[in-house]
């Protein structure tokens, strides 16, 4: 039986501005079940970020959660203590970020910042060490003894990134966030890496929350992806569905600029003309409708709703309400 790890309920966050409240996430909903690996796709500015920061409660001070919950085995994230987040932070719930000099100290050993890591343990020196040896040999960097004495810097982007997924691993969370791990990345080492996480992820049996802007990596890792646009979920599903049948004009349009494999990913992608709407400006009817070659006249006044088109498949699109089946 699935088991929920991560419930995103209704959630609603707006950022304050002196234009106005920026609407950056409306009505997200979506679960991130044990074991599982979840991908959110969508461009810049389509409220990735702010998903990730309202997940760890670390918002920037203009932020206000409107409406909804973020739910993590069961407990309220948006109620808990300062506290507890911070147990919860790094320990069951840990994060890659894109850049991995983001993780890492420049003037500690890698060591010494796995020794850190593990501060809450009982274990001796030696035995915290051989952890850290033990969580870089899993993550593919050969002579981890030796390498445990370098610092960041001697080491190439593709193996901090890796020491950094070994290091989010240290605590084996029940879920740990990829935000864009590969993006700085060239494609080969992109593919390693994803390999790798898939190696882990079996291994750890933790879930996965996989941050992207290319539908190509995400159908590579995920189970089921969460396409975003504007702040919105537009469509969701098994990432197979979503990849054969895509429902919304956005994910097609999503699909075509990032074809097929990421091994024979072109460097420089098509883009999808025209712009995100101002979110503190929203137009009404659907927000996808200026870019959209299918739009119809309700477009430009009704929102649609996400409706579920299948078990599990749901999309934000007039085109395909008929077929609704809730
Ligand atoms: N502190 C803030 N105050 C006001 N607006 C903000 C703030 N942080 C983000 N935004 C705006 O909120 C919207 C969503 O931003 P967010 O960073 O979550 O998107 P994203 O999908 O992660 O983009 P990217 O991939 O470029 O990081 C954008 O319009 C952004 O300009």
């Amino acid at each position: 039986m699935t088991e929920k790890l991560l419930e995103i309920d209704h959630l609603c966050v707006d950022y304050e501005t002196g234009r106005g409240d920026l609407k950056a996430l409306r009505d997200i909903t979506f679960n991130v079940n044990k074991g599982e690996i979840v991908g959110i796709v969508g461009e810049s500015g389509c409220g990735k970020s702010t998903l990730i920061s309202s997940i760890l409660r670390l918002t920037a001070p203009n932020t206000r959660f409107r409406e909804g919950e973020i739910r993590f085995k069961e407990q309220d994230l948006l109620q808990a203590s300062e506290r507890q987040m911070r147990d919860l932070r790094g320990s069951d719930i840990s994060i890659v970020f894109q850049d991995p000099m983001q993780t890492h100290n420049p003037v500690l050993t890698i060591g010494q910042q796995m020794l850190d890591i593990q501060h809450r343990s009982k274990q001796s020196k030696a035995d915290k060490l051989s952890h850290a040896a033990k969580m870089l040999g899993a993550v593919g960097i050969p002579d981890p003894d030796a390498r445990l004495k370098q610092y960041p810097h001697e080491f190439s982007g593709g193996m901090r990134q890796r020491i950094a997924i070994a290091m989010a691993l240290m605590s084996e969370p029940d879920l740990l966030i990829a935000d864009e791990p590969t993006t700085a990345l060239d494609a080969t080492l992109e593919v390693q890496i994803i390999e790798r996480l898939q190696e882990l992820q079996r291994e750890f049996h933790c879930a996965i929350l996989f941050i992207s802007h290319h539908l190509g990596v995400i159908a590579e890792l995920c189970d089921r992806v969460v396409v975003m646009y504007a702040g919105a979920v537009v469509e969701s599903g098994e990432v197979r569905e979503i990849f054969h049948n895509p429902k919304h004009p956005y994910t097609r349009r999503l699909i075509e600029c990032d074809p097929g494999h990421i091994k024979e990913r072109a460097r420089i992608l098509p883009t999808i003309p025209g712009e995100v709407p101002d979110l503190a400006n929203l137009p009404g009817g659907c927000i996808f409708r200026d870019r959209c070659d299918q739009a119809m006249a309700r477009c430009a006044t009704e929102v649609p709703p996400l409706d579920q088109l299948k078990e599990g498949h749901h999309a934000a699109c007039w085109l395909n309400h008929a077929e609704a089946t809730s």
